[in-house]
């Protein structure tokens, strides 16, 4: 157990380093990427998860930090096809999730990174597709998160086959071969990175 513990700690560091060193150039050609035949890439999605796209009304997606691929053009597409775009504030232990809009009057958390400034919040369980920030992934639909087990116990009683879609953004270089997972941990449904869109 510790030393599985100590596992997770030391790939931590390590994939957290990896993603930091990542140039300006490397994070804005990432972001790009992901844009890259979305369509067929959510059509794809829609035909594994029995789950159908032109349904999805609630989008979470989060402010990168650290070093992770920014969604911040996977927004903009959203707000294209009028989904409404959600971010996570943190609620003691768990994640709530408010509107993102032009007009967001923001607020740091705890960990200095912006939050939308209001309290009206809706449960992680009202979203359709939940974009997962992470630390490491395997193609198991493992996932390495900050740390603070703050997605986890949000979506800790869901069942595999009701929403949200839990989607993990990712650069290629967060990838391990298999994660050492605990108990807690709630499987990704897929993984979508620059380059590939995985499906466990
Ligand atoms: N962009 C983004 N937003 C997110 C998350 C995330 O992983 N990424 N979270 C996912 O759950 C929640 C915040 N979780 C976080 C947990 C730890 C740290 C962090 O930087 N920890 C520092 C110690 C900071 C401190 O204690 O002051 C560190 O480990 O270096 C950041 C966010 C909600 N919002
Ligand atoms: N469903 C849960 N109920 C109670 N505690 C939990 C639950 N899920 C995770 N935790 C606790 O949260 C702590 C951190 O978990 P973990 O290391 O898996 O976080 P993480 O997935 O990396 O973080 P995050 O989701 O915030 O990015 C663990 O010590 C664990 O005990």
């Amino acid at each position: 157990m510790t030393s599985h513990l100590n596992a997770r700690q030391t790939l931590r560091r390590k994939l957290r380093q990896a993603r930091r060193s990542l140039t300006a150039q490397q994070q804005e050609n990432a972001a790009h990427a992901l844009l890259i035949d979305l369509p067929q890439r959510l059509v794809a999605l829609s035909k594994t998860s029995n789950t159908s796209i032109q349904s999805v009304r609630k989008v979470a997606l989060y402010l990168s930090n650290d070093g992770e691929i920014s969604p911040h053009l996977l927004c903009e597409y959203f707000w294209q096809q009028d989904i409404q775009t959600y971010l996570p504030v943190i609620n003691d232990k768990q994640l709530t999730f408010a509107l993102y809009s032009k007009d967001t009057l923001w607020q740091e958390n705890k960990f200095g990174i912006n939050e939308p400034l209001t309290n009206d919040t809706i449960s992680g369980h009202e979203l359709d597709m939940v974009f997962l920030p992470l630390v490491g992934f395997d193609q198991q639909g493992g996932r390495l998160g900050m740390g603070g087990g703050f997605y986890d116990r949000t979506f800790a009683n869901k069942k595999a086959n009701t929403p949200p879609l839990l989607i993990g953004l990712a650069h290629e270089c967060q990838e391990v071969k298999r994660l050492p997972i605990e108990g807690w941990d709630v499987p990704l449904q897929a993984i979508l990175t620059p380059k590939h869109i995985i499906f466990p």
